[in-house]
């Protein structure tokens, strides 16, 4: 059987292969995860593996950190991944010692059979002396061109409390689609999402089928609820794909126009518009150029950006993100929300959010001089902790806030209003 076959039924295997794919081709795992071999991998393998591919990918260091000793010499990349992987097996899962070093013993054999034999005895000392080692390892660090723009933003000590939530596995939020859904269990957060308290198998939880609710952190969910849209409204949703925020918008009665410039990503947001039984008028096209007839009541612009914030739930971001990249997407961001204001009628409010962690795109962007901020905006949503307000009208959310719970993802949501109008 060949390597990519053996993958395919082999979760451990398949995730081996996300790992190489993002650390050293510098692919996203969302890319990887779309093609074969995981695509054509049944349901439950591909589960464990994505599983087991975050968790690798974001506890790597503390792995090396931890396996150092028993090495000899650092072994070749294909045997170093295996080691980190069978590593967070042992210390974070709790795996049983042998079927995790047997297993792991296995894949190398395939890899590089001399180097099985040296597998086997580091995972068995690491199994039964790595706890120390593991524990005082220092959290991962981000790579040094967003560590040095971060520290600068925020100081050294914040970031280090980042990094700490960037290893950890991350909560699971979801959005009730009004006081009445029928919900899982968990604890309801100050701002009125609910963070389950056994996410396990999402499909399978009460109130899903009926989209009762929706997965969606705590600090996404905000945008949406800041624009407070009216029954009735014509209310934009520019940028909207995979369509959490568009549900949020469609729940409330208004009249929504959701817009994405792909038409893939919008196959997810028509999925969940069916199964909540939510409606929404769909537009594929590029937002900076896009001539509607009428203005909008309400426009909410989750403009595409670096996602640094969301760097626990995407530990591949630090691998394939760049520098050059962010000023790209700082310029786009700038060019939809131009575009945004002249679609926005006289009166009308206006939300924009990124979910990163970078000033250049939030505090540092651009805003047209045709709008003002609304700071009023902040008062009809609970639960804001004063210490996310940035500047009237604006919140800055960094990821350690809510650390006691595990935090929450990072984000810029700024709120303006466009004087004139009835
Ligand atoms: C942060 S995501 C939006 C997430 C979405 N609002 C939600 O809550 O599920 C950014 C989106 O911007 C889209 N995008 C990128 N460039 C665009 C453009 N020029 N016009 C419209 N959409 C664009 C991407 O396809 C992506 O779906």
């Amino acid at each position: 059987m060949s390597q990519s076959a053996k993958a395919v039924q082999d979760p451990r295997a398949l995730a081996l292969t996300l790992i190489a794919g993002v650390e050293r081709d510098r692919r996203s795992l969302a890319d990887l995860e779309a093609e074969a071999p995981y695509k054509d991998a049944p349901p439950e393998v591909r589960a464990r593996a994505g599983r087991l591919a975050r968790q690798t990918l974001r506890l790597s260091s503390r792995a090396d950190a931890a396996l150092g000793p028993f090495l000899a010499r650092p072994p070749r990349p294909e045997i170093r991944d295996i080691l980190r992987l069978a590593a967070t097996e042992l210390m974070v899962d709790g795996s049983a010692p042998h079927g995790v070093v047997s297993e792991a013993v296995t894949l190398a054999k395939r890899r590089q059979p001399r180097a099985s034999g040296m597998v086997n005895a580091v995972l068995r000392k690491l199994a039964a002396d790595g706890r120390q080692g593991w524990d005082k390892a220092p959290p991962k660090r981000l790579p040094g061109w967003l560590r040095g723009r971060l520290s600068a933003a925020y100081g050294n000590a914040r970031v280090a409390k980042m990094e700490a939530i960037f290893e950890a596995t991350p909560p699971v939020d979801v959005t009730p689609r009004g006081p009445d859904a029928t919900l899982p269990e968990g604890e309801i957060l100050p701002t009125g999402s609910l963070r389950l308290a056994a996410p396990g198998r999402i499909s399978a939880l009460p109130g899903y089928d009926d989209g009762a609710w929706w997965v969606q952190d705590a600090a996404a969910a905000l945008p949406a609820r800041l624009l407070d849209a009216q029954p009735g409204e014509r209310v934009l949703d520019l940028c909207a794909a995979p369509g959490g925020k568009t549900l949020q918008l469609a729940a409330t009665g208004a009249s929504v126009t959701a817009l994405d410039v792909s038409d893939q990503r919008l196959g997810r947001l028509r999925d969940n518009l069916a199964r909540t039984g939510l409606a929404a008028e769909i537009v594929v096209a590029d937002g900076a150029a896009w001539q509607p007839e009428d203005g909008f009541d309400a426009i909410l612009l989750d403009a595409p950006c670096s996602a640094t914030g969301t760097i626990r739930r995407h530990p591949d971001l630090p691998y394939i993100k760049s520098a050059a990249q962010v000023s790209e997407l700082a310029a786009l961001q700038t060019a939809l929300l131009e575009r945004a204001a002249e679609m926005l009628r006289p009166g009308g409010r206006l939300v924009v959010c990124t979910c990163s962690l970078l000033p250049q795109e939030g505090e540092d962007l651009a805003v047209p001089a045709s709008l003002v901020p609304n700071p009023e905006a902040m008062d009809r949503v609970p639960g804001l902790e004063a210490a996310w307000t940035a500047r009237p009208g604006a919140l800055r959310i960094t990821p350690e806030s809510w650390a006691e719970k595990v935090g929450i993802d990072g984000f810029w949501i700024a709120a303006y209003r466009k004087p004139g109008g009835a």
